[in-house]
């Protein structure tokens, strides 16, 4: 091959900025929370309300003024006259004076006048008159606006909804939110050996697992899937299929991207596409190949199954999410191997809070990566030893 005029042997980090130069941010557009989940926020999220609202108790018991209570022990009690109640929803209304206290419950108002809280569990008495065992607390509160204050940002443009953010933007008062479109991406299978399964298997075939797991990982990322479904090894039928696209934002294929004879995927956008880099300094998942057929972006995906779904893992999700992959750093149980030319991405058992090599590391050994829970980073040419911390992106 004649010196090529696109990128080869690309890092990761070069790899996802080339795909996000060719995957523009999405327009925004308005969805209730319910139909928010897995979007991306489109715009900083201000809070309508504080949370809470009012200084407000923590525990169901009595409110009453600390200085009153400082002496209480079940030794010698100290008496306090009830004069009412505070319920959330249905605050006391009035003021609370010496030797007087309020029955309280979790999440009512601090009654004005009261600084502190006794719980249940410490009182005894009857009627209007109430012992308390220990002294009412003031930590025993929750002040206004503790979780957030009215005005504040509290949500920032591009986090991901996920169901505790969804829960908070609803806390702030919001109804609806604005959110990123979800990206269409066209998913497809290539090699004449590879079939649905379902159907008998003959020689040679191999089960569609990539466009499962895709197509799963596309969803995860709150991606509209447009399932292309196969296309043989022919560069017409292949071409066919990228025509069929048309209105994605991004095409992602799995196979015919590295060295062979039948790799049309790669002779197709290196002939008559654009190539923004082909090949990744990673293992697996090295011949990936990322270009444009006609204005659409092509990411190729390598064909053996753990590759496919590491370098979406490791690449492509990041892109798409607009984060940066879950790591973590915990001590290595086993050595990892590392190599002269790329990053290895070795799966591995989180097991007592270290990382232990999975074993068979092969591109192949689908099960491997439905049994590890990690992926160990070896940096290019550090091998890590037995006993050293590594970083770990979780699974
Ligand atoms: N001479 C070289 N050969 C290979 C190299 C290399 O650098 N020089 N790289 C190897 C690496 S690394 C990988 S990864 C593979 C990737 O090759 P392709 O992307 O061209 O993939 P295929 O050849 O089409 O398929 C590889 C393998 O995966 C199976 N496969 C394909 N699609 C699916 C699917 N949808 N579901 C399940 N399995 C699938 C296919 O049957 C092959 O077994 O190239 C190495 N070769
Ligand atoms: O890197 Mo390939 O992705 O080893 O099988």
């Amino acid at each position: 091959m004649t010196r090529p005029d696109f990128p080869m042997h690309v890092t990761v980090q070069e790899a996802r900025a080339h795909l996000a130069v060719l995957l523009p941010v999405p327009p925004p557009e308005t969805l209730p929370l319910l139909q928010a989940h897995g979007r991306t926020l489109a715009a900083d999220l201000p809070a309508l309300v504080s949370h809470p609202s009012a200084t407000e108790s923590a525990l169901d018991g009595i409110a009453a003024r600390e200085a009153d209570t400082q002496d209480a022990c079940p030794a010698a009690p100290v008496w306090l006259r009830v004069v009412g109640e505070s319920r959330a929803g249905l605050p006391f209304v009035g003021v609370v004076g010496p030797g007087e206290c309020v029955r309280i419950y979790t999440g009512a108002p601090l009654p004005p006048g009261t600084d502190a809280i006794c719980p249940v569990e410490q009182l005894s008495g009857e009627g209007d008159r109430v012992a308390l065992r220990r002294p009412a607390r003031p930590g025993d509160v929750r002040a206004e606006g503790g979780d957030f204050l009215a005005g504040a940002v509290v949500l920032r443009a591009g986090v991901l909804l996920t169901p505790a953010r969804l829960a908070l933007a609803a806390a702030l008062g919001h109804a609806q939110v604005p959110v990123r479109r979800r990206r269409r991406v066209a998913l497809l299978a290539t090699g004449d050996e590879v079939v649905p399964p379902g159907q008998p298997l003959r020689p040679g075939q191999v089960y569609d697992a990539n466009s499962v797991g895709l197509h799963a990982l596309l969803a995860e990322c709150g991606c509209e899937v447009v399932p292309l479904g196969h296309a043989p090894d022919s560069p017409e039928a292949l071409a066919a299929s990228l025509e069929q696209a048309g209105g994605a934002d991004l095409l992602l294929s799995s196979g015919g991207v590295s060295m062979g004879k039948y790799d049309f995927l790669r002779d197709l956008l290196l002939a008559r596409g654009e190539v923004s880099f082909w090949k990744v300094r990673m293992r697996p998942g090295g011949p990936a190949l990322l270009g444009r057929w006609n204005g659409l972006p092509v990411f190729g995906l390598p064909g053996n199954p753990v590759s496919s779904l590491v370098v979406f893992g490791v690449i492509v999700r990041p892109v798409l999410t607009g984060q940066a992959p879950p790591t973590l750093r915990l001590r290595a149980a086993t050595p990892f191997a590392a190599l002269p030319d790329k990053t290895a991405f070795w799966r591995a058992i989180l097991q007592d809070g270290a990382a232990h090599d999975y074993g068979a590391q092969g591109s192949g050994i689908l099960r491997s990566l439905s049994e590890a829970q990690a992926l160990v980073v070896v940096p290019q040419g550090q091998p890590v030893a037995a006993g050293e911390e590594v970083e770990v992106l979780l699974l």
